[in-house]
């Protein structure tokens, strides 16, 4: 059965929005209304923090404090300078943007829990200064916002409509950021952050954007739901249980969906109101924690994927709804870039002089120099342990050194950051592929970035003319029929090739390969081999790590060999593999391959 175009796929959207239009004008219910007004809350929560905790994934419980200080920022200026709430809230949302701005640079190397742990003090310590400021704030006396103007017939559509606005106007930008360069971004830090900064990713730049999004939507909804109160207490707005409420309607709905955390919140928010209008006494905070705390494990264990896209399953499987592939287009993929334009076939690539780094007392890259001319294949081989890897992830940036200096293409990169390498022309692949297991096989071929560029970050997830290179750069590997599987469907060669080709998105000067041969078919290792020999004729460096001295032998003009973290040997494979100290330390009593002596 065919997909049915996106207009039927989307009736719905109109269809309810009409209907939460109406509903105040049918109905004059102001119970519902006040229920669907803390739905809209909630579900504009859920929504901003799904762009950083879905998204990007990074989870935080401290997005309260994004409400709280868009609130307490519309009720001081309503308070003190008699500003209308419905201005003020801009400002709140203003406010916000500005905080999560400075959260984003506090938070900038912090992950995972660490991350929860940080959003969730910054909140309490927002509460604290909120009721210590108490000249500005109110304390915990509470702040009181000036009474609502309008006259009781209009009943609560003044807050509403806005609401319901601000809601729509959330959806759409997050709908924007999944379509857009952004969202690709954030969906590769999620799936690996460190891969996605050696592609060039400014990691750090994506992670504050999509913070700073959520940030000001929950700002501005703080402001109008503190005219909505008209009395704020420092206790109630920084209360964790709106953060674990937010959290929970994201992952009950679907967690980096579109539209599961409004789902959530719709179903979330009956239940909230319903225990705290049902529940009474001293307790019924702490039992309300309980019992959300209980209800967001209860998801996070047994519906991990949330509502949404086990409903969408359901559906795949019932109608068979695939996303069917574009007819591959038969073209040669591009050659030349800035290897040739910078005519690297006379230069260095690569010049690293007295690297080192050591785990404590092992020092697994000992003073390692290294001189790697463009258009030229190298090869680094040594034994299990000797350090190849490591010198790999120095040179990269993926582990920090504090001796020696590393050049790629003319320029000092040892203290740049994984993107600035990135851009200055440096790739590599790794020994296991690691591709973005939730983007498709040609949205990992794109997402590498050459340069960073804001205007960048809002064009297109995949723009047409990327999409038809890529399908020219698959067509030329036999892939362009997996051009939008996942790639966790490809075999782990064709990983490998898909991983090569990606990092061939950056235009590299200099491409290290980390044993891109191991464990892939011979028919593979043969298309990985003519892959490699074009990048040299491209003029593009080539480091080799590979045990397979057989596959080193038919494409390096020179070798490099490690053992104990040191070089102790430099030439051609047939002149190093007649070294003694190569003999004893990498091929012990064996006699050096057959292969090995003569290479192309
Ligand atoms: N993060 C780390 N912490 C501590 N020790 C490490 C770390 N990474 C690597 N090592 C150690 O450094 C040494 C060099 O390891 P490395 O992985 O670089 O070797 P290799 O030559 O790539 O080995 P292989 O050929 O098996 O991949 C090893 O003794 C390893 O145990």
């Amino acid at each position: 059965m065919t997909a049915k175009p996106a207009w039927i796929r989307h009736a719905w959207i109109p269809v309810a929005l009409a209907a939460l239009l109406c509903f105040p004008l049918v109905s004059g219910d102001i119970y519902y209304q006040n229920l669907l007004i803390m739905t809209f809350l909630l579900a504009i929560g859920a929504s901003g923090w799904n762009i950083m905790g879905g998204y990007a994934g990074y989870l935080s419980l401290g997005n309260s404090a994004f409400i709280g200080l868009g609130a307490y920022t519309t009720g001081i200026l309503a308070a003190k300078a008699d500003i209308s709430p419905f201005a003020g809230c801009l400002v709140g949302g203003l406010v916000c943007a500005v905080g999560a701005a400075l959260l984003s640079l506090v938070t900038r190397r912090t992950r995972g829990m660490y991350f929860v742990i940080v959003t969730f003090a910054t909140m309490q310590l927002l509460g604290v200064v909120a009721t210590t400021w108490s000249g500005l704030t109110g304390g915990s006396q509470g702040l009181a916002l000036p009474l609502p103007a309008w006259s009781l017939s209009f009943q609560d559509w003044p807050f509403y409509y806005p609401m319901l606005g601000l809601l729509v106007v959330t959806v759409a930008v997050s709908a924007w950021v999944r379509r857009s360069k952004l969202g690709l971004g954030l969906f590769a830090i999620r799936d690996d952050e460190d891969k996605a900064a050696g592609l060039g990713l400014r990691t750090a730049v994506y992670k504050a954007i999509a913070f700073v999004l959520g940030g000001t939507f929950l700002g501005i909804a703080g402001g109008i739901y503190a005219y909505y109160v008209t009395f704020l207490n420092t206790a109630a707005v920084f209360d964790i249980i709106t953060s674990v409420l937010i959290v929970l309607a994201v992952l009950l709905g679907g967690r980096g969906t579109l539209w599961g955390p409004v789902l959530g919140a719709f179903i979330v928010a009956p239940i909230s109101n319903f225990t705290s209008t049902g529940l009474g006494g001293a307790d019924a905070g702490a039992i309300r924690l309980l019992l959300f705390g209980g209800l967001l494990g209860a998801v996070a264990i047994f519906l991990p994927r949330g509502v949404l896209p086990v409903i969408e399953s359901w559906f795949r499987r019932l109608f068979g709804r695939g996303a069917g592939h574009a007819p591959p287009i038969v073209s040669r993929s591009p050659v030349g870039g800035r290897a040739a334009d910078r005519g690297a076939e006379t230069s260095e690539v690569l010049v690293v002089r007295g690297l080192r780094k050591s785990f404590g007392g092992l020092r697994a890259v000992d003073g390692v120099d290294l001189d790697l001319a463009g258009a030229r294949i190298t090869g680094l081989i040594g034994p299990n342990g000797s350090g190849k890897t490591t010198l790999f992830n120095v040179i990269d940036g993926t582990v920090p050194s504090r001796d020696g200096t590393i050049t790629v293409g003319g320029r000092r990169l040892e203290r740049t950051g994984r993107p600035g390498r990135a851009h200055a022309g440096l790739a590599r692949t790794y020994q296991l592929p690691r591709l973005f297991a939730g983007l498709t096989v040609v949205e990992n071929l794109v997402v590498p970035e050459r340069r960073f560029a804001f205007g960048r970050l809002w064009t297109k997830r995949v723009t047409a003319a990327e999409r038809e290179r890529a399908l020219a750069v698959l067509d030329d590997l036999g892939l362009a029929a997996h051009a939008d599987d996942s790639p966790a469907g490809l075999s782990y060669g064709q990983r490998k090739l898909v991983e090569l080709a990606q990092v061939l998105w950056l235009d590299p000067v200099l491409v290290m390969l980390d044993e891109p041969a191991a464990g892939i078919s011979p028919a593979l290792s043969a298309r990985l081999a003519d892959l490699v020999r074009s990048l040299r004729r491209r003029g593009v460096g080539v480091l080799l790590v590979e045990h397979d001295l057989a596959f080193l032998s038919g494409l390096c003009e020179q070798v490099y060999v490690m053992s104990r973290g040191a070089i102790i040997a430099h030439g051609s494979v047939a002149e190093v593999s007649a070294e003694q100290a190569v003999v004893d330390a990498y091929l012990g009593d064996s006699p050096v391959p057959a292969a090995a002596e003569g290479h192309a």
